[in-house]
C-alpha cells in the first residue's frame, strides 16, 4: 500500500477532506495510521495526520509526503474512526476532532529527543557516530546524520530507544541524576583497595552499590547512607560509579499513598453492583444510570467495578467534574489502584498532562481518573467507563468539538462492549426520563452509609428577615446554628451561589453603572486591588471616585460577592476562624489543595466559597451548611435554571453530617414557596422530576424535544443583524418539517469583547430534520466566515445561552 489518506491541519471546510498522499519507498514502513506526516499542500508544507492507508486513488500524480512526525501512532483506530463520528455529531472539522484527542504538547511547539534504552554499542555503527556516549541526544542531530527514518523506526519497535516530545520552553521531560557502578562487581571489588581506609563513607557507598540491580536515584543514596556530595564526587572521579540523567514523571499528586481495601459493601451497594459486574463478566455494553442520594457509597461500587475490570486485565476510564477532582478523589483512587492510576485535569501544566498521557499510551497504567478530555484516553481494552456527577455541564465543551463527554463514553463502550456508568445524586432530566423508558438501566441507592439521615434542611425567608429589621446578609438563624458549631468546635461549609450576583458599582445620585466598555455587562469590583474587573474580557479599570456621569462621589459598590460576604461574616462572629474559595483566592497553582487541606486539618471553622465548593468534599467534621442565596440563579433566561438550583442545593447540603456526626443545611432565599427550593428541600428528587418535566412538555424542551442552537457574532452591529437574518431564512427553507426554528434574537448578551451576537433555536425531534440544513448552512456561509469578519457556530445541545 503506497498511498496515504491524510486529514491535513487547515481548518475551512473545503479542505474538510482526505487528501491522498504517496508513500515514498524509505517510508514504508514508518507511515502508518495514526501518524502525523508533513505533507506539502500548496505552495506550503503542513502537518497532517495519517487516517488510512490504500492502493488506489482517485487522482494520478500524488504529492509524496515530505517526512513523518511520530514514529508509531498517537492514535489507536477506534480514536481515528470516532474522530470521523465526533465531527459528524457535532459538525466540526475531523482535523479539530483529532486534536481534541490529544494532549496540547502535540499542538504546540516541540522539539524531539531520542532517548538510549539500550547500551550504546548494542547500535549500529552509524548510530554510535550520533549518540557518542550520550544516552539522550536531540532528534535533530539523526535527521543531520541522515539516518534513515525506517531505521529510525525499527529501533523504536524492538525497544532500543525511544523517542520524546520536548516542548519548547519551560516544560520539558523531567529527569533526575541516577547512580550506577560504572565497573562490574568483581573489578569494582578488586580496585576497592583504590581507596584509603579512612574514606568510609566512599567504601560504604560503593558495597550498598554493589547490593543494587538496578541503577538508583542519587538522593535515595544520599538518603539512606547519609553521605554527602564529596565522597560521590570522589568515587565518580576515580572511575567507580557513573552519575547518568533518567527521565522522572512528574508526579503533581505527591508522595505514596496509604494502601486501601475494598469495604464489606452494604445490601443495597451489593444489588447495585451485581448487574455492573454481570456486564463486565460478559463483555456487555448497557449504560446504567446510578442514582444515589450524597454520601450513598458511589465511589465504592465504582472502586469496586474497576477492581473487577483489572482483574480481567482490562483498563477503565473514570470521569470526575474539574472542580470536584480533589487530592481528597486522587487519593481515593491512588490508594486503591496505586500506580495504575494517571490524573488527567487542567490544573496540570502541559508537561504534566503529556506524562500523564504517555503512560497511557505506553500501559503504564489501567486506571485514568480525569475531567472531560480523559474520556478520550487511548486505552484499547477498556473494561469500562464511568462518569461520575453525570448531570455537571462541564462534560460538554463549549470550543470546536463541541462534543458532550457522555456521548463519546456511549460510543466507546459500544466499540469496546463494556459497561457506561453515570453516577448522580441528581441525574440530569434526560438521563432520568432515558432511564424510565428503559435506554439506560436504573441503578439506586436511596440510603446514605450506615443510614445516617440526610441532613435537615431549614428554609428561611429573607424577606421576613428584612421585616424583622435584619438588614446582614445573614439570618438569625444561620448565625446562631453557626455560633453553636463554633462553640463546639464543629465545622462549616458556607455557599454563595455566585452565579447572577456579583459587586457591582452603582451611583446612588443618579442610578449610572459601571459597564464594561466592550461588554454588555456590569464590572465587577475586586476589593484587593481596588480595581473594576470585567468577567468576559478581562477588562480592567481602576474604580473611580466620582460618578463617571455625575460626578457625584456617591458611588458604592453593591451586590453580594465572596469578599463581601467575609468581611460581613468577620464582623458578625468574631471568633471565627474563616478560609474563602473563590477564583480570587485559588488561582494560583495549588491554592485550592492547600485551602482545602487547612480546612481538613481543622484550622478553620468556617470554609466560605463559590460553587467549587458543592462537590466532592468529605470533611467528617462538617455539621452544618448555610446557603447565603439559593435563588440567585433560579430566573437565569435558561431552561435548565431550575434543574440546576436543584442540583447545587441538593449537592452542596450533602456535605453535612457524612459521618458520625449528623448535619443540617440552613438555606436563605427569597422566594421560599418556588417548587425548586421545597422539593429539594425534601430531598424529593422524583417529585422534581415530575414536576420539571410538565414544564418542558409545556415548552418544547428537552427532553422532549432535541435543540441546536446557532450563534453568531459580527464586530459591525449591522451586519451581524442581517447576517442574523439570512441565516434565519436559509433554516427556515431547509429545515424538516418537525423542525421549530425560533428567532434570530439577539442573545442575552448582545455585545461580549466588542462583538454584537444573535442566536436562533431550532427544536427537533429527528436530527434528519436539521442536519443537511446545518451543513448547508456552515457551507454558504463559510466564505463570510474567512473572508469577512463573521463568526458562526452550531451547538448540538446546548448548555450556554447567554
Ligand atoms: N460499604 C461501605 N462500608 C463502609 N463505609 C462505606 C461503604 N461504602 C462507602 N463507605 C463510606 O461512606 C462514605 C460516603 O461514600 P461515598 O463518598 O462513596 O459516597 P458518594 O455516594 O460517592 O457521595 P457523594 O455523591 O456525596 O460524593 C465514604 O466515607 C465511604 O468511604
Ligand atoms: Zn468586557
Ligand atoms: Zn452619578
Amino acid at each position: 500500500m503506497d498511498i496515504a489518506k491524510v486529514v491535513v491541519d487547515v481548518p475551512v471546510s473545503a479542505t474538510d477532506a482526505l487528501f491522498d498522499y504517496h508513500i515514498p519507498d524509505h517510508l514504508k514502513t514508518v507511515v502508518k495510521p495514526g501518524v502525523r506526516v508533513v505533507v506539502p499542500f500548496g505552495p506550503r508544507h503542513i502537518m497532517g495526520f495519517v487516517v488510512d492507508l490504500t492502493d488506489d486513488s482517485d487522482f494520478d500524480k500524488l504529492k509524496p509526503i515530505q517526512r513523518v512526525m511520530d514514529y508509531e501512532p498517537i492514535l489507536t483506530p477506534e480514536l481515528l474512526k470516532l474522530s470521523k463520528w465526533l465531527q459528524h455529531e457535532t459538525l466540526c472539522f475531523r482535523i479539530s476532532a483529532l486534536q481534541a484527542m490529544l494532549p496540547a504538547v502535540f499542538k504546540a511547539k516541540y522539539e524531539k529527543e531520542v532517548w538510549l534504552l539500550t547500551e550504546e554499542d548494542a547500535l549500529p555503527d552509524n548510530w554510535q557516530r550520533v549518540t557518542q556516549g550520550r544516552e539522550v541526544i536531540p532528534f535533530q542531530d539523526l535527521q543531520d546524520a541522515q539516518i534513515p527514518d525506517s531505521q529510525i523506526t525499527k529501533h523504536i519497535e524492538v525497544g532500543d530507544i525511544e523517542l520524546k516530545y520536548v516542548v519548547k520552553g519551560k516544560n520539558r521531560v523531567k529527569t533526575d541524576t541516577y547512580v550506577k557502578l560504572a565497573l562490574s562487581e568483581p573489578e569494582t571489588l578488586e580496585k576497592l583497595d583504590d581507596i584509603s581506609k579512612q574514606a568510609k563513607q566512599q567504601r560504604q557507598a560503593l558495597m550498598w552499590l554493589i547490593d543494587q540491580e538496578e541503577p538508583v536515584r542519587l538522593k535515595q543514596l544520599q538518603q539512606t547512607l547519609d553521605v554527602t556530595r564529596g565522597p560521590i564526587k570522589a568515587l565518580e572521579d576515580k572511575g567507580f560509579i557513573s552519575l547518568v540523567q533518567r527521565e522522572i514523571y512528574r508526579d503533581p499528586h505527591g508522595a505514596e499513598q496509604q494502601p486501601s481495601q475494598s469495604l464489606p459493601l452494604t445490601e443495597q451497594q451489593q444489588n447495585v453492583i451485581n448487574p455492573i459486574m454481570d456486564n463486565i463478566e460478559q463483555s456487555k455494553h448497557d449504560v446504567f444510570l446510578l442514582h444515589g442520594v450524597t454520601g450513598s457509597g458511589k465511589t465504592e461500587i465504582y472502586l469496586q467495578s474497576i477492581e473487577k475490570v483489572l482483574a480481567k486485565g482490562e483498563e477503565a476510564i473514570v470521569l470526575v467534574p474539574e472542580i470536584a477532582l480533589t487530592p481528597q478523589m486522587v487519593t481515593r483512587f491512588k490508594s486503591r489502584f496505586g500506580a495504575d492510576v494517571a490524573v488527567l485535569h487542567s490544573g496540570l501544566s502541559t508537561g504534566e498532562k503529556y506524562d500523564e498521557w504517555r503512560k497511557i499510551h505506553r500501559r503504564e497504567v489501567k486506571v485514568v481518573v480525569g475531567a472531560r478530555s480523559a474520556i478520550f484516553a487511548p486505552f484499547d481494552r477498556l473494561g469500562i467507563i464511568i462518569i461520575d456527577e453525570e448531570h455537571e455541564t462541564t462534560y460538554k465543551q463549549e470550543d470546536y468539538p463541541k462534543y458532550h463527554a457522555r456521548e463519546v463514553a456511549k460510543y466507546r463502550g459500544d466499540y469496546h462492549q463494556c459497561p457506561v456508568v453515570l453516577g448522580s445524586a441528581t441525574p440530569t432530566l434526560e438521563s432520568y426520563a432515558r432511564a424510565q423508558k428503559g435506554v439506560y438501566r436504573l441503578l439506586e441507592l436511596t440510603e446514605r452509609i450506615n443510614q445516617q439521615a440526610l441532613p435537615d434542611m431549614e428554609i428561611v425567608d429573607m424577606r421576613k428577615e428584612l421585616e424583622k429589621g435584619n438588614r446582614t446578609m445573614f439570618s438569625d438563624a444561620l448565625v446562631d446554628k453557626m455560633s453553636e458549631r463554633i462553640n463546639r468546635g464543629e465545622q462549616v461549609v458556607l455557599m454563595l451561589n455566585r452565579r447572577g450576583y456579583a459587586s457591582f458599582v452603582m451611583c446612588r445620585e443618579c442610578g449610572e453603572t459601571v459597564q464594561c466598555e466592550h461588554c454588555d455587562i456590569s464590572m465587577t469590583y475586586h476589593r484587593t486591588q481596588h480595581r473594576l474587573k470585567c468577567h468576559y474580557c478581562n477588562a480592567e479599570r481602576p474604580m473611580p471616585d466620582v460618578c463617571p456621569n455625575c460626578e457625584s462621589d456617591a458611588i458604592r459598590f453593591f451586590g453580594t460577592g465572596t469578599q463581601k460576604v467575609e468581611e460581613a461574616l468577620r464582623e458578625q462572629m468574631d471568633n471565627a476562624r474563616i478560609i474563602r474559595m473563590d477564583v480570587d483566592t485559588t488561582s494560583r497553582k495549588g491554592a485550592h489543595e492547600r485551602l482545602l487541606q487547612q480546612f481538613a486539618d481543622g484550622e478553620a471553622d468556617i470554609l466560605l466559597g463559590t460553587q467549587m465548593i458543592a462537590k466532592g468534599l468529605d470533611f467528617e467534621n462538617v455539621t452544618l451548611v448555610g446557603v447565603i442565596a439559593a435563588d440567585a440563579m433560579l430566573h437565569l433566561p435558561d431552561f435548565r435554571a431550575a434543574e440546576k438550583s436543584f442540583q447545587l442545593l441538593t449537592q452542596v447540603s450533602g456535605r453535612a453530617g457524612r459521618h458520625e456526626l449528623p448535619g443540617e443545611v440552613v438555606v436563605q432565599t427569597y422566594t421560599p414557596e418556588h417548587y425548586t427550593v421545597e422539593m429539594a428541600a425534601a430531598y424529593d428528587y422524583q417529585a422534581f422530576y415530575l414536576r420539571e418535566m410538565q414544564v418542558r412538555k409545556r415548552f418544547g424542551y428537552p427532553p422532549y424535544y432535541y435543540l441546536v442552537l446557532v450563534n453568531l457574532s459580527h464586530s459591525h452591529h449591522v451586519k451581524a443583524v442581517d447576517a442574523s437574518k439570512r441565516v434565519a431564512e436559509l433554516l427556515a427553507r431547509e429545515l424538516g418539517d418537525d423542525a421549530q426554528l425560533l428567532g434570530p434574537s439577539p442573545s442575552p448578551m448582545l455585545r461580549i469583547k466588542d462583538r454584537y451576537r444573535y442566536q436562533c433555536m431550532i427544536k427537533y425531534r429527528q436530527r434528519d430534520d436539521v442536519e443537511s440544513a446545518l451543513s448547508q448552512l456552515l457551507n454558504q456561509f463559510q466564505k463570510e466566515m474567512t473572508q469577512d469578519d463573521l463568526q458562526l457556530t452550531v451547538d448540538f445541545e446546548p448548555y450556554y445561552f447567554m
